[in-house]
């Protein structure tokens, strides 16, 4: 049986509805350790006939037949198998890859084969050796002169040890000198037992083989032995041959992505833009809620809220109180430490020192949403007492507000009878403390105001609850939520929240949503970064085929190509994201720079999640943009690209 047989081999390629033939039943046999050179003119069906021993073409009649084994049925996959395992290329323009070494050029067969990364090295360099280019192997194509060129190519045809070489027009693109050097190589590797069927128009390289085939009308002509065939040798491979493991294909993508360093440079900018654009935005939103947070919680205490129950109605509002039940339910939530009854008065009243009266800005009872750090001088108010803001107290003392601590005012509250009559009470009663703020309410002890309410005849009854809540501020909006989802013991009404807490996380949402509106907005320049990826990686596929259609020929799957790309897609979104997140942290410093000199905190915070969500998106963006080239790129048809000038 011979090793490699041609049956009846047809093909004909469709021009204009037309159909041309270009081999029209070709039948061969060839043996290992022959060195065959095919003759034949020029447009013959020499390469076509090459293309279909390696299994780059099936789309033909006929059988291709190995060991008696037909190929006719192989699906893809196989065929991938057969070619990386049975199959080396030489080719006329060489086709190395430019981004490789020489070094790494012979790696490429060599990472689809079962050698570990050690050997594989270990192997390249014996090649090369073997090849003369033992001191050229860091060097890059383009610093090789053709010779040495063809001599890279031939080791890395030899690199997986197929038993099969093929070239096409080995020799052409060489002169004399070089033309003796490879034709010797090739000899060699006849004589090592393998089978070199080489495609040529020189008589010289054709007498140097052990047999002439020639082509002349779609048919072989002349089939002429020179000499016999080699002897085989008898020991085996010592490895075999797999598919290229994702980590080598990474590893290539990302020599690809080295090489070309400054324009992946300038790629990553342009991506990079989008992805600053929106890891500032929400960098300024942190700040912005965190600023409101500040200056909010430096005015009241956040750990203490206010419990109402909601009225029917703003005028019923007075009327609405709260009872011991209420009270009671309320303590028992998690996280509440202490509940105390507490009254605000709607509807005004005065205050008078001397000849000198003010209306009142507000009037409550004492509890713990007023932070005592802004009682400026004094302190909280006992029975009898009261706590004033600046701006009342500027009212009686216009130079010296602070003075009016310890001074004893009279105190005008509104109220109404049970019948809805108004009435004014009134008591004499002592300033306990000033505040520093201009417009805060003033805060009475719950029980004067009882009392006052009490000695004239009125009933009395809280109408909020101030809840301390233990803990962080983080403790606040579950026991808002714990609380709304109280009923109220007339069984009605729902709780109410007032106070810093539910005014922080109101501002807090419409923080939130002018970010999100922003960071909308900056997202249309992702839009902009993915669609210049796009574009980048089609023209880089385009640039690609040559070299996609070597990688084929060398055995590479469908798949490998793919993730080729998609790798290097990976790569350009993780540095793009990388450099983004710099220039974002940059922009920080600059910001914040500014801001603690005018308003004395950080508007900017990045945190590290923003960083790590500009990561993600980047390179989510950047692998969804690549999916379409990356297809593109694995459909290449080697033998179109090949031939591709
Ligand atoms: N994809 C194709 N579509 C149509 N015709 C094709 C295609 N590929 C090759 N041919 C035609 O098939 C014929 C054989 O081409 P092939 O490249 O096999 O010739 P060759 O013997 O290798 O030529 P040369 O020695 O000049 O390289 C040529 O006439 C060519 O024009």
């Amino acid at each position: 049986m011979p090793y490699l047989q041609l049956k009846d081999i047809k093909k004909s390629y469709r021009v204009d509805n037309q159909d041309f033939h270009v081999l029209n039943g070709i039948n061969l046999s060839f043996e290992r350790g022959e060195f065959v050179s095919i003759l034949g003119e020029s447009g013959g069906g020499k390469t076509t006939l090459m293309n279909i021993i390696a299994g780059l073409d099936s789309n033909y009649s006929g059988d291709v037949l190995l060991e008696g084994k037909s190929l006719k049925h192989d699906t893809a996959k196989q065929l991938d198998e057969y070619r990386r395992s049975t199959i080396g290329f030489i080719f006329q323009s060489f086709n190395l890859i430019s981004h490789l070494t020489v070094r790494d050029n012979v790696m490429v067969s060599l990472e689809m084969t079962t050698l570990s990364h050690k050997q594989q090295e270990k192997r390249a360099d014996e090649l090369l050796t073997k090849a003369g280019l033992a001191d050229h192997a860091n060097k890059y194509p383009n610093q090789l002169s053709g010779g040495q060129k063809q001599r890279v190519s031939i080791a890395r045809a030899l690199a997986a040890d197929p038993d099969i070489i093929i070239a096409d027009e080995p020799t052409g693109a060489l002169d004399a000198k070089n033309t003796d050097d490879i034709l010797k190589l090739m000899n060699e590797i006849a004589e090592d037992g393998k089978l070199v069927i080489a495609v040529t128009h020189s008589q010289i390289v054709a007498n140097y083989g052990t047999r002439i085939v020639h082509l002349a009308d779609s048919l072989i002509d002349e089939d002429k032995e020179l000499k016999p065939p080699y002897p085989i040798p008898k020991e085996k491979r010592p490895f075999k041959s797999k598919v290229a493991s994702a980590g080598s294909i990474a590893m290539m993508a990302w020599q690809h992505f080295r090489y070309n360093l400054k324009r992946n440079l300038l790629i990553m900018f342009g991506a990079a833009i989008g992805i600053f654009s929106v890891v500032i935005m929400l960098g300024l939103g942190n700040g912005a809620k965190g600023y409101i947070n500040h200056e909010i919680y430096s005015e009241i205490n956040p750990n203490t809220i206010q419990v109402t129950t909601k009225a029917a109605n703003d005028d019923q509002a007075n009327k609405v109180n709260l009872t011991s039940h209420d009270e009671k339910q309320i303590k028992k939530i998690k996280h509440v430490k202490s509940v105390q009854k507490g009254y605000y008065s709607m509807s005004g009243g005065q205050l008078k020192a001397g000849n000198k009266t003010t209306d009142l800005s507000g009037l409550q009872t004492y509890d713990g949403t007023i932070k005592k750090k802004n009682i400026k001088s004094g302190t909280t108010p006992g029975k009898g007492e009261i706590l004033i803001n600046k701006d009342e107290a500027m009212k009686f003392n216009k130079h010296h507000p602070y003075d009016m601590t310890g001074k004893t005012i009279t105190l005008y509250v509104n109220a109404s009878s049970d019948k809805s009559k108004p009435k004014v009470l009134q008591q004499q009663v002592k300033v306990s403390g000033v505040t520093n703020s201009t417009h805060g309410v003033d805060a009475i002890s719950y029980d004067t105001l009882k009392s006052m309410y009490q000695n004239n005849g009125l009933k009395f009854s809280p109408n909020y609850l101030a809840v301390d809540i233990s803990g962080g501020v983080s403790n606040v909006q579950p026991v808002q939520d714990a609380i709304k989802s109280l009923k109220s013991s007339d069984g009605k009404s729902d709780f109410q929240i007032t106070g810093a807490g539910s005014i922080v996380s109101t501002l807090n949402t419409y923080v939130n949503l002018a970010v999100a509106v922003l960071t909308s907005i900056a997202a249309i320049s992702l839009l902009v970064s993915a669609i210049m990826i796009i574009v980048v990686l089609y023209i880089s596929v385009s640039e690609r085929t040559k070299e996609i259609g070597v990688l084929r020929a060398l055995g590479f799957t469908k798949r490998n190509v793919r993730n080729l790309f998609i790798f290097e897609a990976f790569f350009l979104g993780l540095f793009s994201a990388i450099l983004a997140d710099i220039l974002a942290y940059l922009a920080e410093f600059g910001i914040n720079h500014l801001t603690n000199s005018t308003i004395h905190y950080s508007l900017m915070q990045i945190s590290p999640g923003n960083a790590i969500f500009g990561i993600v998106i980047s390179v989510v963006i950047c692998l969804l943009a690549a999916l379409a080239p990356a297809h593109k790129a694995a459909k290449v048809d080697p033998v179109v690209s090949l031939s591709a000038e």
